[in-house]
Parts: C-alpha cells; sequence; structure tokens
C-alpha cells in the first residue's frame, strides 16, 4: 500500500495522475512566481534600506562636520585670528571655554592679540558654565571652535586657515580625584589629544611655539620644600598626575625631534571667579550657602592639609609672560632647522594655606558658618601640601604674584553670588 507521502508525490490513479500533475505543475508556477516576487521584494527593501542608511550616513557626517568647516566658518576663524596691536601674536587657546582658557583668551584679545580658542564642550561639569564663559568670549570678538583634540583633520584645517604664532594648550582633563573614576578619559585628553595636537603642529609652517598647563602634581610624593623645577617628579601619587608627568616627557621629545619651542607650566591649585565646579573653595562654597555639610581631608596624625592657592590674574599673567618669551620653534613641514627652547616652570603664589583656613575665609566672606565634616585624606590621589618656588619664572619674565588668598577669594565670592543669584540674600563684607 502506498504511504501517504508517495501518494502525494506518485498518485497511483492515471486520471488523477493528469490533474494532480497539472496541479503541480500550476502549484509549481504558482510557487516559483511567488519565490521571484518575494525576492523581488527582499532585493527592493535592501536598496531601500540601503539608500536611507547611505542617507543617514552623509547626514551624519554633515551633522559632524557642521560645526566646523566651510567659508562662512573659515571668515570666523580668520577674522578673530588678527592682531589688533604692533609685534602682536595669533594664538590657538585650546580648552577656551575652561577655567584658566576664558581667563587667557580675554587677557589677549584685551592687548590686541589674535586668538581663535578651541574647545569640545564636555560634561565633567556643569557645561552650561563653559557656554557662559564663550558668551562672554564671543562678546568681545573671540570665536571658539567646537571640536576635540583628537580630531587631526580639524586641527590641520585650523593650521591652514591660520598660521598661528602660538598655541596655548590649556584643554585638559582635569582634577586628580575623578581619575579613579574615568581613567580613560585623561588618556583620551592628556596623553592621545596632546600627542596629535603635536603632531599638528610639528607638520604646520611656520611652526608655533607651544605653552601648556603642566602641574604642580607632578611633584606627587616630592617633600623637598618648595618645590622647585629640578625636584623629582617620577612619583606621582594620581594618574591626572601621571598624564601630565607624561605630557612633560612627551613634549620634549618633540622639542628634540621637530625643534617644537615647548613651555610647561606647572600650575598651582588655581581658583578665582568663572572657576570650576569640582573644585575645594567651589564646592565648598556651594555647600555653606545651602547648609550641607563640607568634607574635609586631614593627612597622618590629623595634619592639615595645605595647598599654594594661586589666584586666576596671576596665572594669566605667568601665561602671557610665558607666551612672550617662548623664543620661536625652529623646524617647518616637520623637519627641525635648529634647537629650540624647552622650558618648564612652576606658577605658584609660594605661600601655602591649610584647607580649614580657607575654609574661615569663605565662612567670613559669605557671612554663613560651614558644616565642617573632618575625615581621614581617603588615598585617592591627593597629595598632602604644594608649595611653588617661583624663582626660575620670576628671572625668565618677571612672574610676580600679588593676591593673597583672602583677596582672592573676596574676588571669588562676590562672582559666585553675582553669577548664581545669590547677591539678595548674602552680603559682602567689605
Ligand atoms: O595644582 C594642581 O596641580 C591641581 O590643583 C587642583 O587639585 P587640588 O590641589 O587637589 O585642588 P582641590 O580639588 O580644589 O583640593 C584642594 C584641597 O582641598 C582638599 N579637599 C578637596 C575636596 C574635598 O571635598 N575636601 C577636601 O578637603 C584636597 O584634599 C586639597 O587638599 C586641580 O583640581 C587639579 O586639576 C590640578 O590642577
Amino acid at each position: 500500500m502506498p504511504s501517504i507521502e508517495d501518494e502525494l508525490m506518485f498518485p497511483s490513479t492515471p486520471g488523477k495522475f493528469k490533474i494532480d500533475r497539472s496541479n503541480r505543475q500550476l502549484n509549481r508556477c504558482f510557487a516559483s512566481t511567488s519565490t521571484m516576487f518575494l525576492w523581488a521584494l527582499f532585493l527592493i527593501a535592501l536598496t531601500a534600506s540601503y539608500l536611507s542608511f547611505q542617507s543617514f550616513v552623509d547626514s551624519g557626517s554633515r551633522y559632524l562636520t557642521a560645526s566646523w568647516g566651510g567659508i562662512q566658518w573659515e571668515k570666523q576663524v580668520r577674522t578673530s585670528a588678527q592682531i589688533h596691536r604692533s609685534g602682536g601674536i595669533s594664538v590657538l587657546v585650546t580648552g577656551a571655554t575652561g577655567f584658566v582658557g576664558s581667563h587667557v583668551s580675554l587677557a589677549l584679545r584685551k592687548r590686541g592679540d589674535g586668538v581663535v580658542g578651541l574647545d569640545n564642550f564636555n560634561n565633567y561639569y556643569d557645561p552650561s558654565l563653559k557656554r557662559a564663559r564663550m558668551s562672554l568670549l564671543s562678546s568681545r570678538g573671540i570665536f571658539v571652535v567646537e571640536g576635540d583634540l583628537n580630531d587631526g583633520k580639524l586641527l590641520s584645517k585650523l593650521f591652514d586657515v591660520v598660521a598661528f604664532t602660538h598655541v596655548m594648550h590649556l584643554a585638559a582633563q582635569a582634577g586628580v580625584r575623578y581619575a579613579l573614576e574615568n581613567p580613560q578619559s585623561y588618556v583620551h585628553s592628556n596623553i592621545a589629544g596632546l600627542v596629535n595636537l603635536l603632531e599638528t603642529c610639528k607638520a604646520a609652517n611656520p611652526q608655533p611655539a607651544v605653552v601648556w598647563a603642566s602641574s604642580s602634581s607632578v611633584y606627587g610624593l616630592n617633600e623637598k620644600v618648595p618645590f622647585s623645577e629640578s625636584d623629582r617628579t617620577d612619583q606621582p601619587a594620581s594618574l591626572y598626575a601621571a598624564t601630565k608627568k607624561a605630557g612633560e616627557e612627551i613634549t620634549h621629545t618633540y622639542n628634540h625631534i621637530y625643534g617644537l619651542a615647548i613651555t610647561g607650566l606647572r600650575f598651582f591649585t588655581v581658583y578665582g571667579p568663572w572657576g570650576r565646579p569640582d573644585m575645594a573653595y567651589f564646592s565648598f562654597t556651594r555647600n555653606i550657602l545651602q547648609g550641607k555639610p563640607i568634607t574635609i581631608y586631614r593627612g597622618k596624625n590629623r595634619v592639615d592639609l595645605a595647598r599654594d592657592f594661586t589666584f586666576i590674574d596671576d596665572i594669566v599673567k605667568g601665561c602671557l609672560g610665558s607666551l612672550d618669551s617662548s623664543g620661536k620653534s625652529t623646524g617647518s613641514g616637520g623637519k627641525k632647522r635648529g634647537s629650540a627652547p624647552y622650558r618648564i616652570f612652576n606658577l605658584g603664589n609660594t605661600s601655602p594655606v591649610t584647607v580649614p583656613i580657607l575654609v574661615d575665609i569663605l565662612e567670613k566672606h559669605l557671612k554663613v558658618k560651614a558644616k565642617r565634616n573632618f575625615v581621614e585624606m581617603p588615598g585617592n590621589g591627593d597629595v598632602p601640601f604644594t608649595h611653588a618656588n617661583i624663582s626660575s619664572a620670576r628671572r625668565e619674565f618677571g612672574y610676580k604674584p600679588t593676591t593673597d588668598l583672602e583677596t582672592g577669594l573676596k574676588k571669588f565670592v562676590r562672582w559666585y553670588l553675582s553669577y548664581y543669584g545669590y547677591n539678595t540674600k548674602a552680603k559682602l563684607v567689605q
């Protein structure tokens, strides 16, 4: 007896066979037509998705490049870079909407130098503060390009458009303790970004002189005081410090191989108006005003931590002095033509103050008592104290800090109250 399968495939009745055969042919024909139809549909869908993907990619790349490029953009860059004084310089300021970057950009513009800013507006801290600083820069005719140090095409384009005489490199991943949370961001900005920038500078023709922000943190566990540039810097206490120290070595190689004039500035805990919200003086102010407790770290045996807090205006003078005395790069188009200056300077205040005294001063200016919560310094990258010897910077370009912590914090508090709208609630001690 034929099986059901056999019956379906090979029917035993001849008449039935005929009908079934024609049915099968019909079915086959129908099946092949519908298969073709399905294939056609599939191909149409594939083509449509490919086309829409292409247009998405196109629009995406347009979006990515929309923030820079084009005739209008180049015009803005050129206009911003124009020098308005005899003997002036034309400076690319990276990190231009950062704390130090915004102050330096304004000071350069004020004396008639050309300034073009570059900033990636990352969200390490409230980007609205960076946008507010940018508005200030725009109001003084400074154009800030939105882009990342790691965008080599953008950097090359900037140098195609303007023959910058100097680069003031202040863009960085700052903060000592944040390195525990996001170590890669330090490598991205402070190592990869720095190398990318130096690659562009080395290839530029003419090469600019480069002044950049190193950090007092490179002294790490150094105990010799005050800290001099020739002291040990091989014991970093944080990844931040390690990347800044690496930056000093990296810039040295670019000076040595390509003839780039390099100046590294070791900033000592810079503070002031328009400052960085992640820093202690800033976050303490916020908490004190909001009635929240503040955490004050203490070293071993309850020893207070101390910092050589340096006011922003003094740092700006140091930056301008460094730019003016930078010397010239000797290479061009990637070829060294002779030796160029390689310098490193401390920019500090030379008088360390303990953290509890910093809080005393804030309380006085804010007229509000802080709720102090003392804890032992966690092993998160902090160092017990910093203290700058600034004789090299004084000798080379007359660096002389003039603002003590009391005066500087008074200016900071005045700005803070005004910026965050506290003016009507708190009165400053005059
Ligand atoms: O000169 C530098 O090279 C660095 O300066 C700055 O680092 P620091 O000197 O660590 O400043 P900052 O955080 O204001 O802490 C100040 C003091 O308050 C203590 N501190 C801090 C936070 C807290 O909650 N409690 C506390 O006691 C803390 O233990 C410390 O004793 C920059 O952030 C850094 O980017 C880099 O530029």
